[in-house]
């Protein structure tokens, strides 16, 4: 998809790790007609950019002054804690590109604050999943983006997966639930798959047991289904799954969960003031 408004698009990505190349590959997979190209940017890492262009195609450079007056978007993929410094570095070259930036805890005020008035700006916050189109991505607006840069929005966001638009506070509210609990649910198969090598399974048949266990749980739930009831329905009564739920409530996996999740939006407001 994408609006048919859309011409095609140089974005240029201000960053070369793991959250630009899982938005780059997911863009690149299914909204190719809409790209002129795509330019990625790091200091240092030249090995890693090298690898980027010969694996996607795309320009690299370690300078992304050459690049910001020709792009149509300028997509920060860094760490939150550089965004000040890049942002104030970028202002002189910004004339209404879309500006978004996928950094956690950062927000819309310091992107409109540093940039030129009037500059359309845009908050993401995808997770790795984008890479294969299966990213849920939160996202907010600033106050200066147009149809014409929603539809932009709209194509970079359906390349990736699915997206809920927010407010600013949601998306820093929700980071830890959409951006970082994959790294919570992930260490969990760490767990699981530890247990069925415990009891002798080879590792990549345990590898496929805990993916497919995960696999059908969550196309269950996207049927709609109530996780409340969803569990209840694999808890026989009496029987043995209860007797490990029981062990978990009595750890505290609640509060163990909820703590998590403060602690993760904790850490990204004090990164984007850091
Ligand atoms: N990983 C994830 O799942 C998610 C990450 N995010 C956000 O994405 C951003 C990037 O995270 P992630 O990809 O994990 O991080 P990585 O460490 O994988 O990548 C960071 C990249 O930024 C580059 N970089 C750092 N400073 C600058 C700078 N001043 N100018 C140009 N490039 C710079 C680094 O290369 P070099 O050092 O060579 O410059 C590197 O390529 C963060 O803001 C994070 O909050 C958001 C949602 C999910
Ligand atoms: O760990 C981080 O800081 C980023 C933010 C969301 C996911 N990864």
């Amino acid at each position: 998809m994408g609006g048919r408004s859309v011409r095609k698009q140089r974005i240029l990505f201000i960053g070369a790790g793991r959250m630009a190349e899982a938005i780059f590959a997911g863009v690149l997979r299914t909204q190719k007609d809409y790209i002129e190209e795509i330019v990625v940017a790091n200091r240092s890492d030249l090995a890693r950019l090298h690898a980027m262009r010969d694996q996607y195609g795309v320009s690299v450079t370690t300078d992304w002054r050459d690049a910001v007056a020709k792009a149509d978007v300028v997509l920060l993929a860094m760490p939150p804690q550089n965004h000040r410094d890049v942002l104030t570095q970028l202002a002189p070259y910004i004339k209404g590109q879309l500006v978004m930036t996928v950094a956690a805890g950062i927000g819309i005020g310091l992107l409109e604050e540093t940039l030129p008035a009037g500059t359309p700006v845009v908050w993401i916050m995808p997770n790795t999943a984008a890479g294969i189109g299966e990213s849920i991505t939160l996202f907010t607006c600033g106050r200066h983006v147009e149809d014409k840069q929603r539809d932009v929005l709209n194509m970079v966001l359906a390349g990736i997966g699915e997206a809920v638009e927010c407010t600013e506070q949601q998306v820093h509210d929700l980071t830890a639930i959409t951006g970082s609990a994959p790294a919570f649910l992930y260490r969990m198969v760490e767990e699981l798959e530890l247990s069925a090598q415990g009891y002798g399974m080879a590792p990549e048949t345990a590898r496929r047991m805990v993916a497919q266990m995960i696999y059908g749980s969550a196309a269950m739930l996207k049927t709609g289904a109530d996780p409340a009831d969803l569990r209840d329905s694999v808890t026989t009564p009496g029987g043995a799954t209860a007797a490990g739920l029981r062990v978990m409530d009595e750890r505290r996996f609640s509060e163990m969960m909820q703590g998590a999740v403060e602690a993760t939006n904790a850490r990204a407001r004090e990164m984007a003031n850091e």
